[in-house]
């Protein structure tokens, strides 16, 4: 498989190392400073695109691909609020789009996890819900991509929770579950979900020891997108 690597940064590097392990070519490297290589790439020469680079890079590194017909690998967090014209400009294009805010099995695990647990507590109103997320102090964004996806999954969950906060005061308000955003290095990437009464507490979390598992995960899904068209996620790629 030919792969085009749209940010090459940590996360860039090890996806280039598990895809050539795998047996797949690297068509091309883009960074911040070597985009204008992207200006004689042959996109008919190129099977997938993953990107991993910066909040305010993505759409524009994604869009790239998708108007020229590659279907896209996308991890980078923190630009949300744009996916939906991607997501439009793939159904236009007939070509694949893939995001997901964690590609470790390990994590995808544990949003399942944290989804039984919401539906448990459910109608606990003494338990007060946060969240922590910890991370090296090179990330650009907060809260964590992947801290997002858990509290949209308590919100959806919990009726009594209305939306998220990124806050410290993990008591300030019912309604909103508020989100800590740590930086501490080198995290990789732990989250813990924890609710709080009066008399226990109930914790779970995920510590990533290393960046494998989030490149072995894109690298399978750019494996497993290959001929397929549409806005698909891990709950399509995932059997479990
Ligand atoms: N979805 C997931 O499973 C995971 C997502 N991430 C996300 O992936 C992104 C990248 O993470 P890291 O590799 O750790 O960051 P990094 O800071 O090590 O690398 C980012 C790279 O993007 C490059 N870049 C900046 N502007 C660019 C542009 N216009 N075009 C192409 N490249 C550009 C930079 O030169 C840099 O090398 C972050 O948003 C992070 O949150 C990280 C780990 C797992
Ligand atoms: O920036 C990172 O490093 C990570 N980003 C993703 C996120 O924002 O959730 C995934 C992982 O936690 C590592």
């Amino acid at each position: 498989m030919n792969i085009l690597l749209l940010g090459y940064g940590k996360m860039g590097k090890i996806i280039g190392e598990t895809a050539a392990s795998r047996g797949h070519h690297i068509v091309a490297k883009i960074n911040i400073d070597n985009r204008h290589e992207l200006d004689v790439l042959d996109p008919s020469k190129i099977d997938v695109a993953i990107e991993f680079s910066q909040p305010d890079a993505a759409f524009d590194n994604i869009s790239w691909a998708i108007s020229r017909g590659i279907p896209v690998v996308a991890g980078t967090t923190g630009w949300m609020d744009k996916k939906p014209v991607i997501e439009t400009l793939a159904k236009n294009k007939n070509t694949a789009f893939f995001y997901a805010s964690n590609f470790s099995i390990g994590v995808n695990i544990f949003f399942k996890v944290n989804r039984f647990l919401g539906s448990l507590m459910k109608d606990q109103d003494s338990y007060h819900v946060s969240l922590e997320e910890i991370h090296h102090t090179e990330k650009k964004d907060a809260p964590s991509g992947t801290a997002i996806t858990l509290a949209e999954a308590i919100i959806n969950e919990i009726p009594r929770i209305n939306n998220w906060t990124l806050s410290d005061n993990t008591s300030e308000n019912e309604q909103s579950l508020p989100i800590t955003s740590k930086r501490i290095d080198p995290a990789p990437g732990t989250h813990i979900v924890r609710y709080r009464s009066e008399i226990d507490d109930i914790e779970i979390s995920h510590t990533a020891h290393n960046r494998k598992g989030f490149a072995v995960g894109a690298v399978l899904v750019a494996e497993w997108i290959i001929n397929k068209k549409g806005v698909l996620s891990m709950d399509d790629f995932l059997s479990f």
